[in-house]
Formats: structure tokens, C-alpha cells, sequence
């Protein structure tokens, strides 16, 4: 496919569990636009899981990775380092908190599951990119997954709203530190999507159909929505865009709430 954005690029996929993840979508459609995939999974039970899926998109190889073993952290690049030599792109759609705290009050958080959610959900992606940045010596691409709830009060989303703000801000930081070394590092937005973690959490369908009816655009938005904003910031139509965070939310944030007739 001669017409592809991503032709002959080199990524590394984190956070695909299974065919509802975002970050798989972004795989597809990164294979669709000619580039070359690598996966990383979370313990041997995604391994399953994941590796049909990395098969499916002629992935080059996958590397498991617990972002809190910084040991796990160091293999993935000596793998990438050893496999390609080089890096384009780099795709953290990574994020946990315990689930009894994403329900009833933020002020109940503990400070162990405090510091576990800002580990994996945050700094994960500052961790990751200190490491991509030596292999992105032509420039590179980042982009990582954010939530509203970072920047407004979600009912029950509590600590890890705390993560996903500290999330954007690092955005803004790691894209002064490595715009000197054209690295473009951006932050997706999306809108409430049923994935595996969005499974569990109570309520979600009333969320769901909630901002169905209030968003401008009426709709929900798909992994594949989520998928077409990550092709355009990791390819160069996005050359001069760094540090940003991308709503991909039918324009759910901009807005108090249906101020149209239905
Ligand atoms: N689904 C939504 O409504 C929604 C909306 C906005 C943003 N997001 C964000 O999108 C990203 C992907 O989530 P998703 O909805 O695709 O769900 P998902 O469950 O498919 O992906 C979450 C991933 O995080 C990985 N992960 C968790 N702890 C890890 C650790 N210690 N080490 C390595 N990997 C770890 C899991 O293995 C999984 O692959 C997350 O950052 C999430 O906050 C999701
Ligand atoms: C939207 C939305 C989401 C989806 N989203 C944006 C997320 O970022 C989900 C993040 C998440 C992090 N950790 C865990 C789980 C989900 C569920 C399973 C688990 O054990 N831990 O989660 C919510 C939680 C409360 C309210 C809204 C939401």
C-alpha cells in the first residue's frame, strides 16, 4: 500500500489485552498504513490472548512488560534495540487502579493504591519513554490514552483521575524535554469505550447512554474513532502538533450538557 502514512515505520504497541483494547485498534490501522509491530502483553495470561492478535497483524515480535518491573522495562528496548535498532513509534495505552477504589469516595484512596495507579497509569509512560528516546534517533512519535476525568470531576473515575491528570501533564513536560530531538509526544482523549477496563465498572451502560444523548455529535466513540486520531499523530500530517491532548469524545467536553433539542 504505497498510500501508507506509516509505510516502513517501526512501533511498539503497549496495553493490547484483546480485540476490545484501543491500542489494538491502533494496531490494525497501523498495519493498514504499512508499518511494522511489535506488541508488548502483560503476564502469561494476555500472552494467549495477545499473540494470535500480533500474528494476525504480521507482528514482528511481541515482549512481555510489567511497567512496575523496571527489569521488564529495560528487556523490552534491549529487545528492540537487538530485532530493529531503531524506533519510530511508540503507542502506551496502559492505566490500573484497584477497582474498589473507582467506586464511592476519591477521599478514601489509600496511598499504597495511590502511588500503585500513578506508577502504572503515569509514570509508566515517562519510564517508557526515557527508553524509546535513544532508539528514536530519526525523530520519533508518542502517543499515550487519556480520560475527562483528568481535567473534570467523573463520578467514581476518583484516583485515577488523579493519574490521568498527572498523565497530561507529563505530556506537555516529556514533549519540552525531546521536541529538541523531533520526538512528538500527544495524549487521545477518548470517550468512554467498553473494553475489558472499562468492563466492571458499575454503571458504565448509564454512562454510555448518557453521553450518547448529551455529546454534540449524539453518538458513542469506537476504539476504530480512537484508532484514525492515533494514525494522524503518529504520522507527519501532524508535524507541528506536540505536547497536545486530543478529544476524541463526539465533543462530549465541550459542552455543559444538551443545550439542543434532542
Ligand atoms: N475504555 C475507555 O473508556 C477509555 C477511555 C479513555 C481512555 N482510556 C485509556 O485507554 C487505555 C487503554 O485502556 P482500554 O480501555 O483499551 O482497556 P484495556 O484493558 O484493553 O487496556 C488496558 C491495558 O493496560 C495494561 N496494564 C495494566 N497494568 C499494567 C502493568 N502493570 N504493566 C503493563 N501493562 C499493564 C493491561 O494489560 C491492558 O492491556 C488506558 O490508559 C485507559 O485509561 C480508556
Ligand atoms: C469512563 C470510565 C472508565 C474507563 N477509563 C477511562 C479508564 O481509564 C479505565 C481505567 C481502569 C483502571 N483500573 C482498573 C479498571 C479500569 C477496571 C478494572 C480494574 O481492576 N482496574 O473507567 C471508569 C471508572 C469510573 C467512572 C468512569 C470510568
Amino acid at each position: 500500500n504505497i498510500a501508507g502514512l506509516l509505510n516502513g515505520k517501526k512501533g511498539l504497541v503497549t496495553g493490547v489485552a484483546n480485540n476490545l483494547s484501543i491500542s489494538w485498534a491502533i494496531a490494525q490501522i497501523a498495519k493498514e498504513h504499512g508499518a511494522d509491530l511489535a506488541f508488548t502483553y502483560q503476564g502469561e495470561i494476555l500472552e494467549k490472548r495477545v499473540t494470535p492478535l500480533a500474528e494476525e497483524v504480521g507482528c514482528d515480535f511481541i515482549v512481555p512488560c510489567d511497567v512496575t518491573d523496571e527489569k521488564s522495562l529495560d528487556t523490552i528496548f534491549e529487545v528492540v534495540k537487538k530485532k530493529w535498532g531503531k524506533l519510530d513509534f511508540l503507542v502506551h495505552s496502559i492505566a490500573f487502579a484497584d477497582r474498589n477504589e473507582l467506586k464511592g469516595r476519591y477521599i478514601d484512596t489509600t496511598l499504597p493504591n495511590f502511588l500503585n495507579s500513578m506508577n502504572i497509569s503515569c509514570y509508566s509512560l515517562t519510564a517508557l519513554a526515557k527508553r524509546a528516546e535513544p532508539l528514536m534517533k530519526d525523530g520519533g512519535k508518542i502517543v499515550t490514552l487519556t480520560y475527562y476525568g483528568a481535567q473534570k470531576v467523573v463520578p467514581n473515575y476518583n484516583v485515577m483521575g488523579l493519574a490521568k491528570a498527572a498523565l497530561e501533564a507529563s505530556v506537555k513536560y516529556l514533549a519540552s524535554d525531546m521536541g529538541v530531538n523531533n520526538i512528538r509526544i500527544n495524549a487521545i482523549s477518548a470517550g468512554p469505550i467498553k473494553t475489558l477496563a472499562s468492563s466492571g465498572i458499575n454503571d458504565f451502560k448509564s454512562m454510555l447512554s448518557m453521553h450518547e444523548n448529551t455529546a454534540p455529535l449524539r453518538k458513542n466513540t469506537t476504539q476504530r474513532d480512537v484508532a484514525g486520531a492515533a494514525l494522524y499523530l503518529l504520522s507527519d500530517l501532524s508535524s507541528r502538533v506536540t505536547g497536545e491532548i486530543h478529544y476524541v469524545d463526539c465533543g462530549f467536553n465541550t459542552t455543559i450538557g444538551p443545550s439542543q433539542p434532542k
